[in-house]
């Protein structure tokens, strides 16, 4: 397994994270337990504030939905990113933690008008709308709001990333955005600039995720800058600035091989300004939004090895205390991870076995077939790179509790997600008083 961040193994022969033995962690706070490594997770933030915004006065969204608490608004506050929420809860989430509403940029494929009227009173940065019935809407609750709310739009470009295939966004057959090719993307920006009370500033557009093809940017942009001269020659409208979403990949298993942001910074910098200047175009502002390579590789998940089931000539069944509770991504999209015994690091793989979840669900694997020491009941078994889309995308089935989160950072650890207890699952349950009998809201169905 690859030691990333600020990992190693200490000299009891345990993996250590942000200077804390991750078995103490597990004594202390529990198992399954969610670790994220503050150093790292700050050090991926700057190194995209320091190729984007340092270098180029470009902005930098951090995406929310990989990772998204009070204490991780906090931190890509401070280091001077920006935030992309998807959802009225992201947004409070955001607005709880005091992150700049003026840096908050609001994305989502059919946003309520509870959830528009919400980024409208915090005023938000930027509203991103995604389609005619949004922006008719937005429009609508901005003049009752009396405020003329800045938006930019969503653009399907027709790319498609070198990336799995439900996580594809780019290509025309999308639910997002609106596509470029028969003219809809056109016809979208033809209503904003007619409406009073939305201010059209800019394009996006996101092409995918877990993307290692740094070209599929350069692509994008190419048919952005493209569109958008057509956009001046038809409206006489230019974008000030150009959103090209997220999506650089992270290392999981060694079949990744993650790309240099300042690489990726430059690439799409340089391109967008060749292609500014040559369609006669004032450059504009660039902006990304990645997620999964600032919060992906700085996290990491530590179970305990319970049953251990061998099928003789089939398989080594190793079952740990989490699953896809906390980490759908395997059953999901059969997504890769490496891990290690954390009590017994420094020791060489003896089998090759597979770990299971606890769920009642023949899917719920976690790994397929991982080499290590011969795992035992009690052992700690640590999977990494899960910071992103693995807390965020938890759930509790089978009633299973979300596991805690705790920020290590030089020998120190703070819990910044407390572990959900059984009273937790059941506090939104009613028993209505009269149960089995007629109920006390009355709704009237058809036939009556
Ligand atoms: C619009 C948008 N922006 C940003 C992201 C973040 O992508 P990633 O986590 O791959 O960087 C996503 C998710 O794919 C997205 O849909
Ligand atoms: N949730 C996906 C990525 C979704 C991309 C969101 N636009 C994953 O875990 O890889």
């Amino acid at each position: 397994m690859k030691l990333q961040g600020t990992m190693q193994i200490n000299d009891k022969g345990h993996l250590e994270i942000g200077g804390c033995d991750t078995v103490e962690l597990a004594e202390r706070f529990g198992t399954p337990l969610y670790v994220l490594d503050e150093q790292y997770f700050r050090q991926n933030c700057r190194n995209y504030y320091r190729a984007f915004t340092e270098k180029y006065d470009g902005i930098v969204l951090y995406a929310a939905k990989t990772l998204l608490t009070l204490a991780v608004c906090r931190m890509v506050a401070e280091e001077g990113l920006s935030l992309d929420v998807v959802s009225g809860g992201e947004l409070y989430t955001a607005k709880k933690a005091r992150f700049p509403m003026e840096r908050v940029y609001f994305h989502g494929n059919n946003k309520s008008a509870a959830e528009l009227k919400l980024a409208l009173e915090y005023k938000v940065g930027r509203i991103m709308v995604d389609n005619p019935h949004e922006l008719q809407m937005l429009d609508r609750l901005a003049g009752e709001a009396g405020v003329r709310a800045k938006i930019m739009l969503r653009l399907t470009p027709g790319v498609e990333a070198h990336t799995h295939e439900y996580i594809k966004t780019g290509q025309i057959d999308s639910k997002f955005g609106m596509v470029i090719e028969n003219g809809q993307a056109m016809e979208i920006i033809k209503q904003a600039l007619a409406l009073e009370n939305v201010q059209l500033t800019g394009l996006h557009c996101h092409i995918g995720s877990q993307i290692f093809e740094l070209q599929s940017y350069a692509h994008a942009a190419e048919v952005m800058l493209g569109f958008a001269a057509e956009v001046r020659r038809e409206t006489g409208w230019q974008p000030e600035e150009m959103n090209f979403g997220g999506g650089m990949g992270i290392y999981y298993t060694a079949a990744d091989e993650p790309q240099p942001v300042s690489k990726y910074a430059d690439m799409l910098v340089q391109a967008v300004k060749t292609l500014a200047q040559a369609h006669d175009l004032i450059v504009p502002r660039v902006l990304v939004e990645p997620g999964r390579s600032i919060s992906g590789p700085a996290g990491t998940t530590l179970y305990t090895v319970g049953a251990v089931k061998n099928i003789p000539g089939i398989r080594k069944y190793v079952a740990v205390d989490g699953g896809m509770g906390d980490n759908p991504r395997p059953a999901l999209y059969q997504s890769r991870y490496e891990a290690l015994l954390a009590n017994r690091a420094a020791q060489q793989p003896q089998e090759t076995v597979s770990i299971a979840g606890k769920c009642c669900e023949s899917g719920d694997m976690l790994i397929w077939d991982i080499d290590l020491p011969t795992p035992a009941p009690g052992d700690i078994l640590s999977v990494s790179a899960t910071g992103a889309y693995n807390y965020s995308m938890s759930m509790n089935y089978n009633r299973l509790p979300r596991p805690a989160m705790v920020l290590v950072r030089d020998g120190a650890a703070d819990i910044i997600v407390a572990r959900e207890t059984y009273d937790d699952l059941i506090r939104n349950d009613v028993v209505p008083e009269r149960l089995g009998e007629s109920r006390v809201v009355k709704i009237a169905g058809a036939g009556r």
